[in-house]
């Protein structure tokens, strides 16, 4: 596929991201609770269990010798204090000391216990959407921007595992601290203990309308910081266009416009969250004035100890940071929720599957394309098929080069064959087989490809041409290298062991597809399909590929993209694709004199290329 070379800012657009538009749209709410996305991650946060619960536990107990004091202080009030006994408020206070130890010791084995566990299971489901990703299909990442993947593999993988270590616990401990504190304000003072509960009701209704706002923002923010690691890693890996057209200052505005929606949204939810918090805080501090004056009240009319006053007054304040967290719970628990959305929408995608088609085998040999159609799942409704019909048999042993005009579709119908894409129609078959009755990681190992646009890894020039077969020996890859006419690589620093890629070091256009090509060729693979891979050689370079790919394709049966008539001679035979179709078949000759579509497109294409290269 030829380079898009439209140095306009790429505008990310994901499926259902809503809001990642650019037009701020949020994103639709989520269609079922929290609770209900936040029990998906329980499969993941199984082995960790116990550790769960013993954090609970340490937390729990933590929390319980909290409300533990306001008893003690009512015996040191009403006893030692009140009858000037310093003998015996030495024992109290060291009960004091013990409990105020007891709980910094039990928060602290709270955090030590499930900080490992919890670690492996963010890295188990980090790994487990690495594995997904590779095996969704290509039409998968057709749709989906590289940054929202990225960002949910780190972001919100952290947003799950931190919701796993705190807000989950404390939602526990602290609903039932509050339980335990309220029912101990109960047997102290019923009368009190109703006038501090009287903002609950209120709170109750504000937090659930806090929760379904809040969740719009979480996710808003979330998608939107997908779409600035989109912006981030398409200026990175497009920085020579965008510099080469003067684009740099327009791409650092429209990243500064997505971060300011960012932080517009980011904004938004700490307004949200103030504003509960403002309530949150204020009404039982309220509550607990009123309180307080009556009790103060009833402790002058003797219908009350001061110890039991002093008592309900700590066990109100130590039940403040439960009520108090609440707002932060729940908006953390969101935001894990959203993340938790987010990381199953990728996890529920279909995944290419190998299902038996029951399609009779063939006795035939070499490729047989037999009435195969194509449309891109995104193409308008109104275009047809890309593909309408393709019947063309490459004969066992035969190099067919397809040409067409650009766009015609002949890299796609290339990709039809190791399945990167699956036909709507039609059937292709290899050897007589159905290529979807062959399992497909048999199917690429029989046919192996190389594309105009070559790929290398940050890796060495080794393992990225035996990439291409696994397990191949030190001969096969130096056969391959000299075949692909890759001289070069001996002159590199540490010759094959060199670093290559993007870690690495940079090669021309014209290096690395003869690497792409020697990691097509290393296998001596069954099956053949190169994407125009001679492209960027010079003709002098080509020539001496195109002889060496001769003795290697002797035995292998390929079907190569030609744009050039010095590709063409490279083989068997030539298909014309047009108009969805195979216009015509042919040797290069018979064509030229059969075809006019073929001789059109030739000479036009014909016309930089050197004089005489047509004739060899
Ligand atoms: N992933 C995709 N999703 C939707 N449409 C696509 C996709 N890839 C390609 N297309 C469209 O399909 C058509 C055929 O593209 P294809 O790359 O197969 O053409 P081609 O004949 O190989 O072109 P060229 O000679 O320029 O390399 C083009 O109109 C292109 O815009």
């Amino acid at each position: 596929m030829a380079e898009n070379q439209n140095p306009a800012p790429p505008t990310p657009a994901g499926p259902e991201e809503a809001s990642t538009d650019g037009s701020g749209t949020p994103s639709p709410p989520r269609r079922h609770s929290a609770v209900r996305s936040l029990l998906r991650l329980w499969p993941y946060a199984r082995v960790a269990r116990w550790r769960i619960a013993g954090s609970v536990a340490a937390a729990g107990l933590a929390s319980l010798s909290v409300l533990a004091v306001p008893v003690v202080l009512r015996r040191i009030v009403d006893g030692p204090i009140a009858d000037r006994d310093l003998g015996a408020l030495w024992p109290l206070a060291g009960l004091l000391l013990v409990l105020g130890l007891a709980e910094a010791g039990l928060f602290y084995t709270r955090r030590v216990v499930v900080a490992r566990p919890l670690a492996k299971v963010e890295t188990a489901m980090r790994g487990d959407l690495f594995a997904k990703l590779q095996r969704l299909p290509v039409s998968f990442h057709d749709r989906w921007p590289s940054g929202q993947l990225l960002s949910r593999a780190t972001s919100d993988m952290f947003l799950m595992r931190l919701f796993l270590a705190f807000p989950l616990v404390f939602l526990i401990v602290n609903s039932m601290v509050f339980v335990t504190g309220t029912a101990l304000m109960f047997t102290l003072d019923w009368r009190l203990a109703l006038i501090t509960l009287v903002p609950a009701a209120p709170l109750t209704v504000l937090t659930r309308y806090f929760e379904q706002r809040y969740a719009l923002a979480a996710r808003l923010a979330q998608d939107q910081n997908g779409d600035l690691a989109t912006v981030v890693e398409e200026s990175v890996l497009g920085i020579r266009i965008l510099k080469a057209f003067g684009r740099h200052r327009a791409m650092s505005e429209e990243f500064r416009a997505r971060s300011r929606e960012l932080r517009g949204t980011e904004l938004r939810k700490a307004d949200m969250l103030a504003n509960l918090w403002a309530v949150i805080v204020g009404l039982p501090e309220l509550a607990l004035g009123c309180a307080l004056a009556v009790g103060a009240v009833r402790v002058a009319d003797d219908h009350l100890s001061a110890g039991t006053l002093v008592a309900f007054l700590s066990t109100a304040l130590a039940l403040r940071w439960p009520v108090e967290s609440l707002g932060w719970l729940l908006a953390f628990s969101n935001e894990a929720a959203t993340a938790t959305d987010r990381y199953f929408e990728v996890m529920d995608e279909p995944e290419e599957r190998d299902e038996p088609s029951g399609t009779p085998a063939r006795t035939e040999q070499g490729i047989r394309f037999t009435g195969v159609r194509f449309r891109y799942p995104d193409a308008p409704a109104d275009t047809p098929d890309l593909l309408a019909g393709i019947d063309l048999h490459v004969r066992p042993g035969e190099t067919m080069a397809l040409v067409g005009t650009t766009g015609c579709g002949k890299t796609t119908l290339t990709a039809l064959l190791p399945r990167l894409y699956e036909a709507t129609g039609g059937s292709i078959t290899l050897d007589g087989t159905d290529i979807r009755d062959i399992p497909r990681e048999r199917l690429r190992r029989l046919v192996a490809v190389a594309f105009e646009e070559p790929t290398l890894f940050s890796a060495s020039v080794r393992e990225n041409v035996l990439m291409g077969a696994p397990g191949a020996s030190e001969e096969q890859l130096a056969t391959a290298l000299a075949t692909a006419q890759a001289g070069f690589v001996e002159k590199l620093p540490a010759g094959v062991g060199t670093q290559v890629g993007e870690q690495g070091l940079s090669l021309s256009g014209g290096q690395r597809q003869r690497l792409a090509l020697a990691r097509a060729v290393v296998g001596d693979p069954r099956f053949l399909v190169l994407d125009d891979p001679l492209s960027a050689l010079d003709v002098h370079t080509e020539a001496l590929v195109e002889q060496a790919l001769r003795e290697v394709l002797v035995g292998t049966t390929a079907l190569i993209v030609a744009h050039r008539p010095s590709t063409v001679l490279l083989a068997d035979r030539v298909a014309l694709l047009a108009d969805g179709r195979i216009a015509a078949v042919g040797t290069h000759q018979e064509l030229l004199r059969s075809s006019p579509a073929y001789r059109a497109l030739m000479s036009g294409e014909a016309a930089p290329e050197p004089e005489g290269s047509l004739a060899r």
